[in-house]
């Protein structure tokens, strides 16, 4: 099959080792410079604020976690900043516990409050969420300003400092190592989860849930360990900041702060790891300078930082909206991912049932809309090694029933049954689990992913590794089964020379052939296709019915919702016709091109 974007792997190869090369340089090129940055005699003034910036980038690579890739926006990481530190200050001067003690401490009650809170305001959708963390963040601040055991407002004062096998860390360059150390694993921990199952994911998040959760995402559950996961990254700064300032009260764990930390974020680049420790060292840098510079400009003192920061946060918005970090990663040449799964070995595949048998059964099936019966007591089977149409003219219900088979809305009545068992009352999740696997008439997939990590996606339900599995790296042997197993499903839809290019920059044609590759990876048995050649061109709808036509006779039993009957009279083995919801006929291609009833319901005539 031709595409419209074409690679030369002997040209591109050269390129892209060396971009591989560069690449690789990156983070032992920030390592040195760090390690360098304490080795030089900077004043101790400098020392501190990197200690202070370092400290700022764990909450904000939280962020970046939850607000940039999964569409999360939370302003209560700063109390979560205030959990681990108010812990830490307590049990420490209260008890006298070791703050290595405290720090793990400090963790669960982090977690347990975030897992608490992300389960019930993570189901909130649109402006919700933010609302809610807003109303969460001022709540801690008061808690924390009015309990007596916490030194109300004034906080708790004679916090001790870290001291590790006896050698106290200071403030300067021992604390410094242990700040910068953190937050550069906790970065490389984050890139590694990034590029994995759970990653991709996560990743998947952002675009709203219908897809996640038809790939066998348990999208809840997802959102949730991230909430949990940012709000842990925020503790260990608070443990940090604690037993760097010597002293805790509310005010750096308020609102204010909590929205300081997304400015970061986003002035960084959201989407970016590197943008968190961007976004915190440019904000606390220029931070401290505008408070010593604009008094002297203005004349009179006040915190006219705020301004500026009001100001640079619309220019960031309408000139860079994707942050600092994105415009530099952009200049950086881009490597592909490297082909190391040749010999990967092949995922375990599903016994498929024989060519004819029926493979879903829907049952009488009915859909009420208020006063409107979308479907209306609509059966057909679909069988294995047979393609079957679902046609009908604009809001005949065939999207309906498509969500209804796919569990996306619960059935009024009537029942489903795939391979013999009742999934009508499962969930999409569940209904992918069995064996069902879907496209969409909008496609939806991530278009900052490549096409191979797109269509990896579609074998959740078929790996298991973990995040913690990812940020060890102890999940490679599963990915090259996931690589291999994709870019096999890329061939078999004939786009195997596109496993690298950005999903965002194919053409509509080759975005569906995607959706269908993903589908396939899932292993199913049933296929359903929502509308696969909208908005095609003459020659991609030719492929796309050479692809189903394979599919067709490697044994997969397909549905297909489809308007361009030119399509649909050429491949389908067997039409169904819906009108105003009911069902008005079904038959072979030909049957159904000589019916009058179907002419006039398309012409719109009494019939
Ligand atoms: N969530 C909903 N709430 C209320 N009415 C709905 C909802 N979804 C669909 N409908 C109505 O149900 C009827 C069937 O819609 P549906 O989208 O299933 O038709 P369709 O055959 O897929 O149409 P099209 O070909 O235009 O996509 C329409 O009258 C539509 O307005």
């Amino acid at each position: 099959m031709t595409s419209a974007v074409s690679v030369s792997p002997s040209s591109a190869a050269p390129a892209a080792s060396a971009a591989h090369r560069l690449r690789a340089l990156g983070l032992p090129a920030a390592i040195a410079l760090l390690a360098l940055l304490a080795l030089l005699p900077l004043p101790d003034f400098w020392i501190i604020q990197l200690n202070y910036i370092g400290i700022y980038v764990l909450p904000v690579l939280g962020l970046v976690l939850l607000t940039g890739v999964c569409g999360l926006t939370s302003f209560g990481q700063a109390a979560f900043v205030g959990i681990g530190a108010y812990t830490s200050a307590y049990l420490t001067v209260s008890l006298g516990l070791s703050p290595w003690l405290t720090l793990f401490v400090g963790l669960g009650l982090t977690a347990i409050s975030a897992a608490l809170i992300g389960a019930i305001t993570l189901r909130m959708s649109g402006h919700y969420l933010p609302l809610a963390t807003l109303a969460w963040a001022l709540a801690l601040f008061y808690l924390m300003g009015n309990l007596d055991a916490l030194g109300k407002y004034d906080g708790i004062l004679g916090v001790p400092g870290l001291t590790l096998f006896g050698t106290d860390l200071g403030q300067l360059r021992l604390f410094y190592a242990l700040v910068w150390v953190l937050a550069l694993a906790a970065c490389i921990a984050v890139v590694r989860l990034l590029d994995s199952r759970t990653g991709r994911a996560i990743r998947a998040l952002a675009g709203g849930t219908q897809m996640a959760e038809a790939m066998g995402v348990d999208t809840l559950r997802y959102k949730v360990g991230v909430f949990v996961f940012a709000a842990l990254l925020a503790s260990i700064s608070g443990w940090l900041f604690a037993h760097f300032q010597r002293t805790v009260n509310p005010s750096p764990f308020g609102l204010k702060m909590g929205i300081e930390y997304l400015f970061m974020a986003v002035l960084g680049g959201a989407a970016h790891v590197w943008g968190a420790v961007a976004g915190a060292g440019i904000v606390k840098l220029l931070e401290d300078q505008l408070q010593v510079l604009l008094p002297k400009l203005i004349g009179t003192s006040g915190n006219y930082e705020l301004i500026v920061f009001g100001i640079l946060i619309v220019l960031v918005l309408k000139y860079l909206p994707d942050g600092l970090w994105d415009a530099v990663a952009r200049r950086l040449p881009s490597a592909p991912r490297r082909q190391d799964w040749a010999d990967a070995p092949a995922l375990p595949v599903q016994p498929k049932p024989a060519a004819g048998a029926v493979v879903l059964d829907v049952r009488a099936i009915r859909k009420q809309f208020g006063g409107l019966l979308a479907v209306n007591d609509i059966r057909f089977q679909v069988r294995a090694g047979q393609i079957t149409g679902l046609i009908g003219p604009n809001g005949a219900g065939k999207s309906t029933t498509f969500n209804l088979i796919t569990g996306v809305l619960s059935l009024s009545g009537g029942e489903v049954r795939f391979r013999d068992e009742r999934i009508s009352g499962l969930g999409a999740r569940a209904i992918a689990q069995r064996g069902v696997s879907r496209t969409f008439q909008h496609v939806k997939m991530v278009p900052e992913m490549t096409v191979l990590e797109n269509v990896a996606l579609g074998a959740h339900l078929r790996s298991r590794s973990n995040a913690a599995a990812a940020m060890l790296r102890l999940d490679r042997v599963e990915e090259r089964t996931l690589f291999a197993e994709a870019e096999r499903q890329l061939c078999r839809v004939g786009m195997g020379e596109l496993l690298h290019h950005k999903a965002g920059d194919l053409a509509m044609g080759q975005q569906r052939l995607l959706e269908i590759a993903r589908a396939l990876c899932a292993d199913p048995a049933l296929l359903l296709l929502d509308e696969p050649a909208a908005g095609l061109r003459h020659k991609e709808k030719q492929e796309l019915a050479g692809v189903l036509r394979t599919l067709r006779a490697e044994g997969m039993a397909i549905l297909l919702v489809e308007h361009d009957m030119g399509l649909v009279m050429d491949i389908c083995d067997h039409i169904v016709v819906m009108e105003f919801g009911t069902h008005l006929m079904e038959g072979t291609p030909a049957e159904v091109q000589r019916s009058e009833k179907v002419r006039a319901a398309y012409l719109g005539t009494e019939h």
